[in-house]
């Protein structure tokens, strides 16, 4: 891939014309669109970060550390030289399933993910994690239902596909209102080898007690509380939670993208080091991403 700012600025408008083909092509819902190369496993699951990377921030790149560096349920910690994955698949999303499509282009978006998957080796050479390769893929589906059904075709059998998600997007998953009112069609989800790791996030309105009662959210499937809504507890034990490793006091980075189109507003650059990676940044501020924006 490209390595200079032009030569990116090219890149940019490919990807939005792609975008614009693979949105207008009937009966494709995936397609990869672009790779930053790693040492190849032969074998191994998928960490799978479903966004709108509108932008992609630390806060998605900590997720991505602590989900790389966590022992898995048998006890296995990965090393430097071997990990539970054999790739990472940065998804966007081309269709939400609550937000209408927001200011950076998807070309744009695209082109800040390939940063951002170079980040994530920066990211992992300085942490001593393996180069895994990450692929950039568009999706045109907005529940991780369907999602999972493309994917799997996409991929082969046998690797389990670990998908992961703030709070705020859990509750979603098992929100009865995107299944016509009962949670079970998300049964194939469970069933085909998915799993999701959901990181505990501060949310608007929650209290003091927020880690707890998101702990609870869980703790309550696993104990057949949401059998009512069609969600049987075995479900449960294919979710986990999980802590930012990069975390501060409150247990979870106070990173948004939200709140970094805030600070690009507010042209606060102090906060912008903070928030976002360092090959997305330069790209954001070459561009003036975002800056003429009405807060969201
Ligand atoms: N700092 C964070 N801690 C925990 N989860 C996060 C964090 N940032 C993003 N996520 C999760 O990562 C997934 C993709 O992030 P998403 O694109 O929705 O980012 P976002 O920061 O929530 O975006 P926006 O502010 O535009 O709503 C979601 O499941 C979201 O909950
Ligand atoms: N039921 C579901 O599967 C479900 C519900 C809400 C959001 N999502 C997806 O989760 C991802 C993150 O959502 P937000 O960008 O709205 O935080 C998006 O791809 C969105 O479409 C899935």
């Amino acid at each position: 891939m490209a390595s200079n700012g032009s030569n990116w600025a090219e890149a940019a408008e490919y990807l939005h014309a792609m975008v614009d083909r693979f949105q207008t092509t009937e009966g494709t819902e995936y397609e990869v669109v672009g790779k930053v190369e790693g040492s190849e496993q032969p074998s191994g699951d998928m960490l799978v970060l479903d966004s709108s990377f509108n932008p992609p921030t630390r806060g998605h790149m900590s997720m991505i550390v602590s989900a790389l560096r966590t022992p898995t349920t048998d006890g296995y910690t990965p090393n430097s030289k071997c990990t539970r994955y054999s790739r990472i698949l940065l998804l966007l999303a081309v269709q939400n399933a609550d937000k209408a499509p927001q200011p950076a282009s998807f070309g744009d978006r695209l082109t800040m993910m390939l940063l951002f998957a170079e980040d994530i080796h920066s990211a992992a050479r300085d942490t001593g994690l393996s180069i895994l390769p990450v692929e950039v893929g568009v999706i045109k589906h907005a529940r991780f239902l369907d999602k999972a059904i493309t994917l799997r075709k996409a991929y082969p059998e046998g690797s389990e596909m670990v998908f992961l998600t703030g709070f705020d997007t859990l509750i979603r998953l098992f929100n009865p209102k995107y299944y016509g009112g009962n949670l079970a069609p998300l049964a194939p989800f469970f069933e085909k080898g998915n799993s999701i790791q959901c990181f505990l996030r501060p949310m608007e309105g929650g209290s003091g007690e927020w880690k707890r009662e998101q702990e609870m959210f869980l703790e309550e499937i696993r104990g057949g509380k949401r059998e009512r809504d069609g969600c049987p507890r075995e479900w449960g034990r294919r979710v986990q939670m999980m802590v930012n490793l990069n975390r501060n006091a409150n247990g979870s980075l106070p990173v948004s993208s939200t709140l970094v189109r805030e600070a690009l507003i507010n042209e606060d650059e102090g906060v912008l080091k903070n928030m976002l990676t360092e090959g997305v940044r330069k790209w954001i501020v070459q561009r003036g991403l975002y800056r003429d924006q009405k807060p969201l």
